[in-house]
């Protein structure tokens, strides 16, 4: 995992602050690197105009005084406003105030009026009901600027207290888990991280690690095709249909193969085969009739990553086939139904699993296994540690949590994919992945990305079955990143 897309929160900025502070930087090195870099960002954006700074009494609020004179002595018209009584505007670093030249004004509707742009470096100031509604409505009408976080936006979970929206957040060093969890994320805008004081080594982060879900984190293990591969070592993932949902599994099926499984066999309940036959036809469709057709098929079948759930009954034949598979050891997918077939006794699901094993709930799923008490964060956290599976708790802001604590927040997700099917294609994915040999925790991670980015190359209109079939544009892509030069070879420019 790269530290690059360390996701910090903020107790482990303030160790960041202290190791720095032991390491002989001071304060204001901190905030002069960082306001100088807020700055230089603003200046990047825009020429020298009239901005109003409204400065908290936070480190976020020193940012802003500092950042302020930075865009003053570049030209900009600025004036700094702090919520409350002017002169009791707090100096965090202790010094920085010798440095001001701009008086310190408070806010109020005339500080506001006549500014172009405006900085919001409130974060930390709680969630000021003192801004009168004429302050917010004329902060609505001009750019909106937020030093770390917007005011009102929990940097640690994304929780919003206050109605404050910004057109781009500047964040020092690392983004926070606010900047992607909902509904923070709404109120970022344009997320830009710039170099502040904090060097990358100051910033690595104690325990437990959040990261943004970059492909820097999973790409070397992602399984390309080898030269001398062939289907029988590609990969062989079995998927469980359903009847009458077909769709579900199939959908499953085709992600599975576009994600690289050499063979993908449908186990299809008799009634269902023609439908999976038909339809599916590079895969091997194998007819469960009997009730021990499923365990010879998994007994004789060399299969090295199997899902159950999409399109299956929450019934006690689900349930006993999904302990069936857990029971081989071989990695495995559960969703849909089969994890619903726990609803009654989730601990019976939680001693079944061992090796590699991913939960894929939605929020619905997920209430039925697990508490769901506290932020997403903390619910994947524990869900992972108590299944001792990864979980994937699905969503516009899907966190991908390993047993061993650590988190992944994904932020490509566009809204098109609140679609039917689009979670048994994600499902078929991470299958497809773990199949290759690929590790439980980067397969879930690289396949929620895959699955992101293949929604957003397709764009509107999209329905689950557009998914898979834009995999091999992602992909190519993808191995652009990973190898340019045997993408280049392939054509890609
Ligand atoms: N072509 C096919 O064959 C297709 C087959 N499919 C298959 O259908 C099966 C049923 O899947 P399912 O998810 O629709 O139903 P179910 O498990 O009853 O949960 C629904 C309840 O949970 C709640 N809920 C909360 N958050 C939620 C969220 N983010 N997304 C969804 N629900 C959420 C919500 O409660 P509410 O918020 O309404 O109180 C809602 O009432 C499954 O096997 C799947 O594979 C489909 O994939 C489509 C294509």
């Amino acid at each position: 995992m790269t530290p690059h897309s360390y996701l910090l929160t903020t107790a482990q900025r303030q160790q960041a602050r202290q190791r720095a502070f032991a390491s002989g930087i001071s304060a204001t090195d901190l905030l002069e690197a960082d306001g100088r870099a807020a700055a230089h960002e603003l200046r990047r954006r825009w020429s020298a105009r009239k901005v109003t700074v409204l400065c908290g009494p936070s480190v976020t609020g020193a940012r802003g005084f500092t950042c302020a004179r930075h865009l003053a002595e570049a030209g900009f018209t600025v004036r700094i406003a702090v919520p409350g009584a002017a002169e009791s505007a707090s100096d965090p670093a202790g010094e920085l105030s010798k440095f001001w030249s701009i008086p310190v004004e408070t806010l109020n509707s005339t500080v506001i009026g006549g500014a172009d742009l405006f900085v919001d470096a409130l974060a930390g100031a709680g969630s000021l009901p003192s801004l009168l509604p004429e302050i917010r409505a004329a902060l609505a009408r001009r750019p909106l600027i937020a030093l770390d976080i917007p005011c009102g936006v929990d940097p640690d979970n994304g929780a919003v207290t206050f109605d404050m929206k910004a057109d781009l957040t500047i964040a020092f060093g690392s983004k926070s888990p606010g900047h992607l969890l909902l509904p923070g994320r709404l109120h970022c805008g344009e997320v830009v991280v710039v170099e502040g004081g904090l060097s990358d080594a100051l910033a690595i982060p104690t325990e437990p690690a959040t990261f943004e879900n970059i492909p820097a984190l999973w790409i070397q293990q992602f399984p390309w095709p080898k030269a001398e591969g062939h289907k029988f070592n590609r990969g062989h993932a079995l998927i469980c249909g359903g009847w009458p949902m077909t769709g579900a599994a199939r959908l499953a099926a085709r992600a599975c193969a576009r994600a690289g499984a050499g063979i993908t066999t449908l186990a299809a309940p008799s009634e269902a085969m023609m439908i999976y036959a038909i339809s599916l036809e590079s895969m091997i469709v194998h007819p469960i009739s009997l009730p021990n057709d499923f365990t010879k098929l998994i007994a004789t079948s060399r299969f090295s990553g199997a899902l159950i759930g999409p399109g299956a009954e929450a019934d006690e034949d689900t349930r006993s086939r999904t302990l069936e598979l857990l029971r081989t050891g071989r990695p495995l997918v559960i969703d849909a139904g089969a994890l619903s077939a726990f609803s009654d006794a989730p601990e019976d699901l939680y001693a079944a699993i061992c090796g590699s094993c991913v939960l894929t709930p939605h929020d619905g799923e997920f209430s039925r296994l697990f508490d769901t008490g506290g932020d997403k964060l903390i619910r994947a956290r524990r869900a992972a540690a108590r299944s001792g599976a990864v979980v994937v708790l699905k969503g516009a802001d899907t966190v991908i949590a390993d047993p061993d604590g650590r988190v992944v927040i994904n932020g490509n997700a566009p809204p098109t994919l609140g679609t039917a099917g689009a979670g048994d294609v994600l499902a078929g994915l991470i299958t497809g992945l773990l199949s290759q040999g690929m590790a439980a925790f980067p397969a879930a991670c690289a396949a929620v990305w895959l699955h992101g980015e293949a929604a957003e190359a397709f764009g509107p209109g999209l329905i689950a079955e557009d998914l898979p079939e834009m995999l091999p544009r992602v992909l190519l892509s993808l191995l652009n990143m990973a190898h340019p030069a045997a993408a280049l070879d392939q054509g890609a420019v």
